[in-house]
């Protein structure tokens, strides 16, 4: 069935009639992606990735949405249907420079059984959008590549398009200082210290029974804003603070807008090469550099947070050996403005051609987000958390016609929904977890967004 919206069909299900994106892309002039994504309605997205491609998208050539235990299997087989074209020069697929080839950018909730209800209005269990306008930033130029798809489309009217928005970006400025922030006027937190306190006790006392080895439980806070939340504006200060970390918006409606800044990286595949990373285990950052040096070791030298970061790289290497062949790096540590955490980069190269959609399914959730084992881990999470995930700590990223793709792990992230805005932070309990420390580690994760805001 073909569902159509006021930016482009939607592929509901398998059996879709829609036809294939056919795209037109060419180079402009440098400009600012948050006057740019500013003069846009939802769907809206952005995305960047450490040291690689910046993407704006505004608008929808095609959607693709999925629900349920088969989601993953969903997209794969709408995204071949979307991504195919009986003649790949007609689609741009092949002419395009591979920066500016189209992209679908989206995610998953959490968990398949997910229920869009406030905050989280107008995220579905899982939804990609090819932007009808995406800016591509590389380090040598800027790409405007229009969309379209449906069975009728003309490729002259394509061509068209993308003359028209080139001549209208124009008078986009090319750069532009950092907006004003919105300013905190309160928070609210929805996990009090006692609640918390409780719930950490209750998981380690399922530890020690060994019913489980580990879970990620998570917090949330909502916050009220001072003025209207510009988030364009927010993004731009977070790549300021953050560099060394993702970036992102997903927008689907105007109902609600999810964005971030995780530091984690799930997956990125291109060709047969997979690259992810066991990200797990915080201190803060050290006021002198001999604290920060010493908080610092402090990650090396414990043996719950080795074993709380050991678990992810564990499974990680699990899920992946049968795809291929791996290759697990040293540890180290990254760091960030106000936190560190353990790291260790993970390689494969695949046997056989996979879709990035496969490793994403296969992964997700990581012990850095779920826990182990990873039934019981979810169990224990509906049971404990008094809210509910939605998109927070899933996977979001983008995949081309080609299956290669990139997806972060969404945390350091919120929902902003009407005036109000929601931040969601986790920390894996092990064995001997102690609550004050998991609280004191949980609010570090709120302050990526909070500073960004003002506070
Ligand atoms: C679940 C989150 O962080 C994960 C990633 C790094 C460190 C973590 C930790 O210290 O527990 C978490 O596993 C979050 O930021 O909400």
């Amino acid at each position: 069935m073909t569902v159509s919206d006021r930016d482009g069909p939607t592929i509901a299900s398998a059996g879709d009639e829609s036809g294939p994106v056919v795209s037109r892309a060419c180079e402009v002039v440098d400009l600012s992606y948050r006057s740019f994504l500013a003069d846009r309605a939802p769907p809206r997205v952005y995305w960047t990735a450490p040291h690689g491609l910046e993407i704006a998208g505004g608008g929808a050539a095609a959607r693709l949405r999925a629900t349920g235990d088969e989601r993953f299997e969903t997209l794969r087989a709408d995204a071949e249907r979307l991504f195919s074209s009986p003649n790949a020069a007609l689609a741009g697929g092949d002419d395009l420079p591979a920066p500016a080839r189209p992209r679908a950018f989206g995610g998953v909730a959490f968990h398949a059984g997910h229920d869009p209800v406030t905050p989280w209005e107008g995220f579905p269990a899982a939804e990609f959008v090819v932007p009808r306008i995406q800016l591509t930033r590389t380090d040598e130029t800027t790409w405007l590549t229009v969309s379209a798809s449906g069975t009728d489309v003309a490729v002259g009217d394509v061509k068209r398009e993308l003359e028209d928005v080139r001549a209208a970006l124009a008078a986009h400025p090319a750069m532009q200082p950092s907006g004003g922030s919105p300013g905190i006027a309160g928070t609210r937190l929805r996990t009090s210290r006692e609640e918390w306190t409780r719930q950490v006790q209750r998981a380690t006392d399922r530890i020690a029974a060994g019913e489980l080895r580990k879970v990620v439980l998570a917090q949330s806070l909502e916050v009220d804003l001072a003025s209207g939340i510009e988030i364009p504006d927010v993004l731009e200060r977070l790549r300021r603070t953050y560099p060394e970390c993702y970036r992102f918006l997903i927008e689907p409606t105007d109902a609600a807008s999810f964005f971030g800044a995780p530091p984690e990286r799930l997956v990125s595949l291109s060709g047969r090469r997979v690259e992810t990373e066991a990200l797990a285990g915080s201190v803060a950052r050290g006021e002198t550099p001999e604290e920060d040096h010493e908080l610092m070791s402090s990650l090396f030298e414990s043996e719950k947070i080795r074993h709380e970061q050991g678990v992810v790289v564990d499974t990680i290497r699990e899920q992946l050996e049968p795809l291929g062949e791996i290759r697990v790096d040293e540890r180290t540590v990254r760091k960030l403005a106000t936190i560190q955490h353990l790291r260790t980069p993970i390689r494969a190269d695949l046997a056989d051609e996979e879709h990035v959609l496969s490793i994403v399914e296969a992964l997700h959730p990581t012990p850095a987000v779920g826990g182990l084992p990873p039934e019981r881990a979810w169990e224990t999470i509906r049971g404990t958390e008094t809210f509910d995930r939605g998109w927070y700590a899933s996977p979001v990223g983008w995949f081309d016609a080609d299956g290669d793709g990139e997806f972060a792990v969404a945390i350091r992230s919120g929902v902003a929904s009407d005036a109000r805005l929601t931040l969601f932070a986790g920390n894996g309990i092990v064995a001997d977890s102690d609550p004050d420390e998991e609280w004191a580690e949980v609010q570090l994760k709120y302050r990526p967004i909070l500073d960004a805001l003002g506070e």
